[in-house]
Order: structure tokens, then sequence, then C-alpha cells
């Protein structure tokens, strides 16, 4: 059994008619289109995964069947160029793909850890994404365990598979990433850490590629937004994937010579690709967000700067948000952040006043950050003041600032 192969699904990179929009899951059906470059065979031998969770594993049934292949197919390797390195290295590529940790993803999660020495961190993308690099930062000597989505990464930490997660949260240019705000609240895990890192893109090509044979540009939504003014200068065609990482490796797997990737330096290294320009985002100070979560909070201390993150939800009426706010003005207290995300559950309020007709409002969820820790009295007035109004308050998290930027 351990000499199972699997097979990754059928790749689908998503070309989108507007950048302007910050991740997958917030694009409009009619705007995406779905590009096949068929199917990935890169991370396929269980034998080569992560240590712990190989031993006894074996794939469920409905996934053998739908998975049925070799090894040693090759078949699905593109020839896209002509005889040109691309080809060879694309191949080289693929033996050394197999070396590499695959990406968890939800059906796979139940598998039980063994062999835990260090501190081990789930992340969305594959090796070479900016969010392990992320991870790293925070934990220099920390095992990376890469998920194929972000509802995967809440999972491995719920399960014990991990110790903790790191997630993008907002990014300087592109703004929040609105699904990691909605996963925290349905998620009962803990922020106990931020990770700010400045975020250089590279245009990455097959060896031997020049920037002007570029037709087109696979990465992330995000980083697509982040590089917008470049790419429409380069007259390149946007198709987005899941990770930047992921954008590199499709690349390299595929041996397109007419298509780059955005993605790290050290992305382009893992996948074998050339760096055709460097810093191509157009903001120099192009900042990402991170944070780490865990099963269980931390106890904040106040020898150093921390920040608490909150959500809470409110009654309407006149000047209720403005009050809610003013309860850590009055104490003063700074606030970094505002998000506000729909209500799900109940997504409209409807108001029946016969004089004034029928008033249909969105109930919103606000997700505050704010600059002290939970040890200090005033964060814990300030929220006792706060829950006097709020019909909904949770904690996410008091934590230790990122001031290394
Ligand atoms: O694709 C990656 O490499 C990621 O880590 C994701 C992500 C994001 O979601 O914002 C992280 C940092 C960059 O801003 C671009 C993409």
């Amino acid at each position: 059994m351990a000499d199972l192969v699997r097979t990754v699904p059928i790749c689908k990179v998503y070309c989108a008619a507007s950048s302007s929009h910050h991740r997958c899951s917030n694009y409009h059906p009619q705007k995406v289109r779905f590009l096949d470059f068929g199917p990935r065979k890169d991370f396929l031998n269980l034998r080569t995964v992560n240590k712990w969770e190989c031993a006894s594993r074996v794939l469920p049934e409905t996934q053998k069947a739908n998975s049925p292949v070799e090894e040693d197919d090759k078949s699905s390797v593109s020839q896209g160029g002509n005889e040109e390195t691309g080809i060879t290295r694309t191949r080289e590529f693929h033996k050394d793909l197999n070396a590499l940790p695959r990406p968890l993803s939800a059906t796979e999660l139940y598998y039980s850890p063994s062999d835990r020495s260090k501190v081990r961190i789930a992340y969305q993308g594959v090796p070479g994404a900016y969010s392990e690099a992320a991870a790293l930062k925070a934990y220099p000597e920390c095992e990376t365990v890469p998920c194929d989505q972000f509802e995967d990464v809440f999972k491995a930490v719920e399960l014990w598979l991990v110790d903790k997660a790191v997630l993008p949260m907002e990014n300087s240019v592109g703004g929040s990433v609105h699904r990691n705000y909605d996963l925290l609240l349905f998620h009962r895990l803990h922020i106990v850490g931020e990770v700010q890192m400045v975020v250089n893109h590279c245009l990455l090509g097959l060896p031997g590629v020049r920037k002007e044979e570029l037709k087109s540009v696979l990465s992330h939504p995000q980083a697509l937004f982040q590089c917008e003014a470049t790419l429409n200068k380069f007259g390149v065609v946007k198709l987005s994937t899941n990770d930047t990482a992921g954008a590199a490796q499709i690349v390299a797997a595929e041996g397109v010579r007419d298509t780059g990737a955005i993605a790290s330096a050290r992305a382009g290294e893992i996948y074998g690709l050339q760096v055709l320009a460097e810093n191509i985002q157009d903001n120099a100070d192009n900042i990402t967000r991170f944070l780490i979560l865990a099963r269980e909070p931390i106890i904040p201390g106040t020898g150093r700067a921390y920040k608490t993150s909150i959500v809470f939800s409110l009654e309407e009426g006149p000047g209720v948000l403005f009050k809610a706010l003013a309860v850590f003005a009055l104490r003063d207290i700074n606030l970094s952040k505002i998000e506000s995300r729909p209500q799900r559950n109940r997504p409209l309020r409807i108001v029946d006043d016969s004089n004034k007709g029928r008033a249909m409002y969105f109930d919103y969820l606000f997700y505050l950050d704010f600059e002290a820790s939970m040890a200090e009295p005033r964060a814990q007035y300030a929220l006792g003041h706060l829950q006097e109004m709020a019909k909904f308050l949770r904690v996410l998290g008091s934590y230790p600032m990122d001031t290394t930027l």
C-alpha cells in the first residue's frame, strides 16, 4: 500500500477578466474562465510525503479508483516548447517534486501524526509560497506543512496534525483576505501571533526564455493585483492560481515557454525556473500581514507591544458603531484595523414601519484589532463596556505585535 501513487486532481487555472478581485473565492463566476492544463502528477508518491503521514496511510477506495496513475507515466508533461532546455528541466523537476511535501486536502486530514520533534505549521499553498516564508519568519526552526485550501489549514490544527497555522489576512495594496476573516469565526482557533512581511514578487519563466516571449502570466489573484500596472505594460494575459508558488510549479511542470509565473525567488529555485525580473510589484512597500493560529490562546503579558483582535455585532440604531468604538477612544486605546463582514446566518434585518415603508439592512460582524494586551486593565474595561452594547462579542486573541518591519 505504501507504493500507492496518487494524482492531484486536474489542475484548474482561472483566467480572470478582471484582476481587481482579491481571492479566487471572491471571483464572479461569469468573469472566470477555466483553463485545463491536464492532470498534474507532481506530488505523487505517498512514500515521499511527510514522515508522520506515511507509514500506515492508505488512500480511500474512491480516491484510488479516481486516481489510477502510474508513477512513471510522464505523458502529461506538455512539450509546449521546442527542443530547448525547458523540457529537459521540466523532466528533472518532476523527479525533484517527489521529494517535496504534498499539500494536504480536507479528505486526507484524518491520518494521525507520529514523529513530532519540531513545531509544525500548516499553510495554504505549496513550498515556496509567501505563507510558508511567513511561518519560517515566525518560527525559523519549524516544519512547514502545505495544505490545499485555507479551510484545510484550520482543520489541520483542529485535528492535532500540526501545532499551528499561518494565514494571510491583509495586504497593503490588495486589502483584506475576506475568506480568512470568515473562517476565523467558523473555527475555534486562537490568534497567537502576527507576521508582517515585505512581499517582493519575481517574474519567473522556463530557463532560456526571455520576458518578451511571455504571452500570459500565472499567479495568485492577490499577486496579480499587486503587479497589475507592470503586467499591463508587458501586455500579458493574467491567469490566476491558488497560490504563487503553485503558479511556478505549473509553469515548470507544463513546460510552457510563453507562460510566466509571479512568485518568490525561492519558488523559482525550488521549481527550477529563471528569474526574468525582480521586485515587479507596483508599490515597493508591498506588505502582507499574516496571523498565527493555535488551539490554545497564549497568556498575554505587558512587557512588550501587544495587539488584541475581537469580533462583535451590534443592535441596529443610530450611532451604535460610533458608541462601540468610543469605548476604546475613552481609554486611549489605538485601533489598528476594522473590517466588517456580512452575517451569513442572518443576512437581512427587516424593519417594518408602515409610515416609512419596509427597510432592509445587511447585518454585519465587525472585526477589530486594537493595540493593547488583555493583561491591561484598560483593555479589560473597554471590553466590559463594549459587552454592554454588543449582541455578540468574542476575543480572537491577544498576541505580541510584529514590530520587525
Ligand atoms: O500565494 C502565496 O504565496 C500566498 O502565500 C498567499 C498570498 C495572499 O493570499 O495574499 C500571500 C502573500 C501575497 O500577498 C500574495 C499571496
